[in-house]
């Protein structure tokens, strides 16, 4: 029998409200010691709990799901409680009294409703993405995953290459009889099929859209990167979201500004000689990530712009000096709204469409595979290979949507998770 789990399943205490989920076969029976009895299916109730030893702990909501048709595939049962640090506690403890039950791993509740077959992994992905989004752009990108429309134009696809294997199946079949022949319309669905995998695999990848556009400041020493970089993060349309975790000499600052997300890259000065061996190292670093940056703003002199690179003219307020490129100053502000409004348009440029489904890089390399696969179909060779091939696509296919993967991959995605999740 499966372990019964349970966890806290929304924010830290103290909140208004705490949600604690019970998941699995005993769900039923630990919530009604708990609330004196099993609420009707689905609908809420107001009810004493209490612990072991019949001590009120608190009075709270609580709901019943019998499984399947669940969140998780299992029994559900939740308290929806008052969220004190002691409330919650207290609920927690009286659960891990009761035999059976034991506190959910990170990612549990969610693995139960993958292996239940509730969601596939696709729908995981998204909802990973959809739990730690903290933009706009990103809760819009992972919600069209998450909610299972990436999974639906999989499953469509792999229909149509069913539909193709049973095409040449037949004429394989029937090869004695010479009037069975492939369809007229064969090759052009499957030239369609073909052209709609790839182009959906050439939309920039979704870790794009989770890890951010790197923007990155770069310059001679003393050319106003900091106070740029500064500005930007205090202006009225960024929300600077929670900090990235690696402290180095390049400072990195994850930003939403307009819902986008940015990871603005504060770099040393560059200059060409008279750096020390440690400055030298932090010029080492700006010039690995004005290579890598999404983004590169120039605050240095025009002939010097490095290739595919924006010419900023920082510190406009002090009249005079270069004016070439787009001219701001941290100091009055002036020009900020223009940066902005430029490095909005130019991070959705190459950000995945929020509007279409778009893959990470595990999923496209599936549908790469089984674009490859499908590309190999000859019908005009052995259709016992092209029969062959199809099958290949169709289990790539399979794979993108995470039939047949590993424990390795289950546990990477679901640590990703949080307890209680
Ligand atoms: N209180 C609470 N809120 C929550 C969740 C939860 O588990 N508990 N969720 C946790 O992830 C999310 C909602 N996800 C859910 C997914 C499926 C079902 C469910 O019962 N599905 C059944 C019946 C659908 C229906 O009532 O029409 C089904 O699909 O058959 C419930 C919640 C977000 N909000």
């Amino acid at each position: 029998m499966a372990d019964t789990i349970y966890a806290l399943s929304s924010g830290a205490p103290p909140a208004g409200i705490g949600v604690i989920r019970i998941s699995g076969p005993r769900a039923g029976e630990a919530l009604s010691r708990m609330a004196g009895g099993l609420p009707p299916a689905r609908s809420p109730r107001l009810r004493i709990v209490r612990n072991g030893e019949g001590e009120a702990l608190d009075q709270a909501l609580v709901m019943w799901f019998e499984g399947p048709n669940t969140a998780t595939g299992d029994d559900l049962a939740e308290i929806h409680c008052h969220g004190g640090r002691a409330v919650v506690a207290a609920l927690l403890a009286a659960l891990s009294s009761i035999d059976g039950l034991r506190e959910a791993e990170p990612g549990e509740f969610t693995r139960r409703a993958f292996s239940n077959g509730r969601i596939d992994l696709a729908e995981a992905e998204g909802l990973a993405d959809l739990l730690s989004a903290e933009t706009e752009l990103q809760r819009r990108g992972a919600l069209l995953a998450a909610g299972g429309n990436l999974s639906r134009q999989i499953e469509g696809w792999r229909d149509r290459v069913l539909g193709l294997a049973a095409s040449i199946e037949a004429v394989i079949d029937f090869a004695d009889e010479d009037d069975v022949s492939l369809p007229a319309s064969f090759s052009r669905e499957l030239d369609e099929l073909i052209g709609e995998i790839r182009a959906t695999s050439q939309r920039p990848a979704t870790e794009r859209l989770r890890d951010g556009i790197r923007v990155v400041l770069a310059g001679p020493p003393n050319a106003g990167k900091s106070s740029l970089f500064n500005a930007l993060l205090s202006d009225d349309a960024a929300i600077v979201t929670s900090e990235a975790g690696t402290t180095r000499d390049v400072l990195e600052r994850p930003v939403s500004i307009g819902g986008v997300p940015l990871v603005l890259v504060d770099t040393a000065g560059m200059r060409d000689s008279g750096a020390g061996a440690i400055e030298e190292m932090g010029i080492e670093r700006a010039r690995k990530e004005v290579a890598n940056g999404h983004i590169v703003l120039w605050l240095g002199a025009p002939d010097e712009l490095p290739f595919g690179a924006i010419q900023i003219s920082a510190k406009s307020d002090l009249g005079g000096g270069q004016s070439e490129g787009l001219e701001v100053s941290a100091v009055t502000g002036f020009g900020l709204s223009e940066l902005t409004d430029m490095l909005v348009e130019k991070a959705r440029e190459i950000l995945p469409p929020v509007d279409q489904i778009a893959f990470n890089r595990r999923q496209r390399e599936w549908a790469q595979t089984a674009a490859q696969s499908l590309e190999a179909v000859d019908t005009h060779s052995d259709l016992l290979i092209a029969a062959e091939n199809l099958r290949a696509a169709r289990r790539a296919l399979d794979r993108l949507v995470g039939r047949d993967s590993t424990e390795e991959m289950l546990d990477a995605l679901f640590g990703r998770f949080c307890i209680g999740k």
